[in-house]
């Protein structure tokens, strides 16, 4: 979106797709509530034209009579009254429907946000701040709401009200019409003025909202990190001047958008009282054939006709906030979904007596790739040919090669940003190689499905992530329709057993979401227990560097090495005291592996493994 098109008026073309949208789901609706602003409208504008037949018609003649007959004067009265209550009755039906109607695209449109975003490619969440994705799920979806629940159909009120108006005074009195309509061109240019001023601190505002949100989010990730550091003050004052980087730009444009309304009311007095003076001294004079009923009648329409133009431009400013939040919710939707082209998928299966292998639905513990009927036995081989990858412009691994044989267990060490994460995220495909292949089991990874790919690799992050729920369900997550006993199996294998019996409820404890109630060592224990029970032939770990006593350090130690036995592993260590054993040591250096081996036959070659290991070079 260029800038140009942000601080227009209007983006018709994001208003047009919004329109079709809720058109094409909620028309018949939409309708029924355009046809109730059309009634409510006209029933404003009759009301205040039938004043004229009242006073003209049934008043005056009354007046001087010595025995008035009141009932035709009742009778236009009740009239008048039909005239106000199918209005109000038509605004009521309006109000609600487009309550409702707003509530909906609400809900549909959060539900199209979440699911899409569950398809966006790692990619996005890397370059996007979340505090900002999560005000298009908040802020925007509100400010859509309000649009289209309140400035929608006050907006087309408004506009409907000036119009029905003025061809009524006009029918009434063009003289008179002349002047409003003067009047009118000076309201609109003095909203004009003030509109423009406050649209760009409207938009102003939101960018500082998003900053907010940004930086809180950021914060309430890294609040740790803060307080070791003791920077509290420093963040605060980050924090107070985003905040009032905020205020000013609300400030000002409350300030403008809070002047229409009296501005726009004083023009509307102004109008009213020209008319008065202009109708009566043009009535008295006989220049014209204006009554009593023809001045009040269009008194009361010049009142109708000012009125809706603060309306509007009130509603404007709703809508210009409103559109610049569905931008970011239709932009969000229009990111591309991560594309999947692999065909092969991957299968539980089981032996016949013959051995041949057959698929089932059942978990087996036993897994296959699917390529059309064939079934290929999963082993865990996992090759690099030749593998560059560049995240955009920065090349960032070159001619990467290596073999990993089945149940064989890889190191991967080198200094900080040396390229050992980015060499797991591109075997598990949260980015695609630039140049080279990957190959598992013989088949590029590029066919196999993407999910299927993910669900063959366990991951261990160095941040576990836990959910609010219980231990049990926690491990569960690794495999959800496990049973009791295979979660406990899996905390057996993971040396997790011991931690969680001794919690009040054992397996039932129930934790929070951000597992503050647990130690970064019992986390571990939990995350390796999940991954235990998700059985992945193939295992990711990136070390915790986080200290951890050396009690729970030999726990998890031996609960990976649990893990490990039997599996292809890829081990991203940060000590090398865990990696002694490896089969397969690979040390990366500026994205290119420069040495690979055994620890012996590296300690042999007296290259920056040796260095490493003699405390020369340091890893982080
Ligand atoms: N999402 C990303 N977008 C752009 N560049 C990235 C991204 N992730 C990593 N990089 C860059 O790629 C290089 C390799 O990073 P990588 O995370 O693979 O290193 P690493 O060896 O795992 O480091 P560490 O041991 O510190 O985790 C670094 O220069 C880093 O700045």
């Amino acid at each position: 979106m260029t800038d140009k098109k942000q601080n227009q008026a209007v983006d018709w073309q994001t208003l047009g797709r919004l329109l079709k949208m809720m058109f094409s789901n909620y028309g018949g609706r939409l309708v029924l509530a355009i046809g109730g602003i059309v009634v409510s409208c006209l029933a404003t504008v009759l009301g205040s034209y039938f004043i004229q037949f009242l006073i003209d018609s049934y008043v005056t003649p009354l007046i001087g009579k010595k025995a008035p007959d009141f009932g035709p004067l009742l009778q236009a009265i009740g009239v008048m009254g039909v005239i106000f209550a199918s209005g109000i009755i038509a605004s009521l039906l309006y109000s609600q429907i487009m309550a409702a109607t707003g509530q909906r695209v609400q809900k549909t449109l959060r539900d199209e946000m979440f699911t899409h975003m569950e398809g966006l490619p790692q990619g996005y969440f890397d370059q996007t701040n979340a505090g900002i994705l999560m005000s298009t799920y908040t802020n925007d979806i509100d400010t859509l709401m309000q649009m289209i629940m309140q400035a929608f159909p006050q907006l087309l009120n408004s506009v409907l009200s000036f119009s029905f108006s003025l061809v009524m005074m006009f029918i009434l009195s063009w003289q008179l019409s002349m002047i409003s309509v003067g009047v009118f061109i000076l309201g609109i240019l003095i909203v004009r003025f003030l509109i423009v001023r406050s649209r760009l601190y409207y938009q102003q505002q939101q960018r500082e909202i998003g900053k907010i949100d940004g930086f809180v989010e950021e914060m309430l990730s890294g609040l740790k990190v803060v307080k070791v550091f003791s920077h509290e003050k420093q963040v605060q004052q980050e924090f107070d001047q985003k905040n009032d980087d905020w205020q000013i730009a609300a400030t000002q444009a409350n300030i403008y958008s809070t002047s229409v309304f009296p501005i726009m009311g004083n023009v509307g007095n102004f109008l009213y009282v020209l008319v008065a003076i202009v109708g009566g001294t043009l009535a008295i004079n006989g220049k014209t054939a204006l009554t009593l009923g023809t001045i009040a009648a269009f008194l009361q329409l010049s009142r109708s006709f000012s009125q809706p133009i603060a309306g509007a431009s009130q509603q404007l400013n709703f809508i210009i906030q409103g559109m610049a939040g569905t931008r970011r919710i239709f932009r969000l939707l229009d990111q591309k979904e991560e594309s999947d082209h692999g065909t092969v998928t991957l299968v539980n299966v089981e032996a016949d007596e013959t051995g041949r292998l057959n698929e089932t639905a059942e978990y087996t513990g036993k897994l296959a790739w699917k390529t059309g009927t064939d079934l290929t036995l999963l082993a865990g081989n996992v090759t690099f040919n030749n593998v560059d990858f560049a995240y955009g412009q920065e090349d960032v691994l070159h001619q990467v090669s290596f073999v990993a044989q089945a149940g064989q267990k890889i190191a991967l060490v080198g200094p900080t940003g040396a390229g050992k994460t980015t060499i797991i995220n591109v075997l598990n495909r949260f980015y695609d190689i630039s140049q080279g292949s990957i190959t598992y089991d013989g088949i590029n990874i590029r066919q196999i499905k993407k999910d299927d790919l993910r669900a063959s690799l366990g991951l261990i992050l160095q941040e576990t992530h836990l959910f609010t729920g219980t231990i049990a369900d926690n491990i569960r997550y690794g495999r959800l329709n496990a049973s009791d006993e295979e979660v406990k199996q899996a905390a057996d294998l993971a040396q997790a057993t011991a931690f969680i019996e001794k919690l009040p409820q054992g397996f039932q404890t129930r934790i929070s979401g951000n597992s503050s109630d647990l130690s970064q060592g019992q986390q571990q224990l939990l995350a390796i227990a999940r991954a235990a029970l998700t059985d992945a032939p193939v295992l990711i770990l990136d070390e915790a560097t986080s200290n951890i006593d050396t009690q729970t350090e030999q726990l998890i130690q031996q609960g990976l090495e649990n893990l490990m036995a039997g599996r292809t592993s890829f081990a991203i260590a940060h000590r090398l005291s865990t990696i002694f054993d490896s089969d397969l040591i690979m040390v990366i250096d500026d994205g290119r592996v420069v040495e690979m081996g055994n620890h012996d036959e590296l300690i042999e070659k007296h290259g920056m493994y040796y260095d490493l290991y003699h405390g020369t070079l340091t890893l982080e």
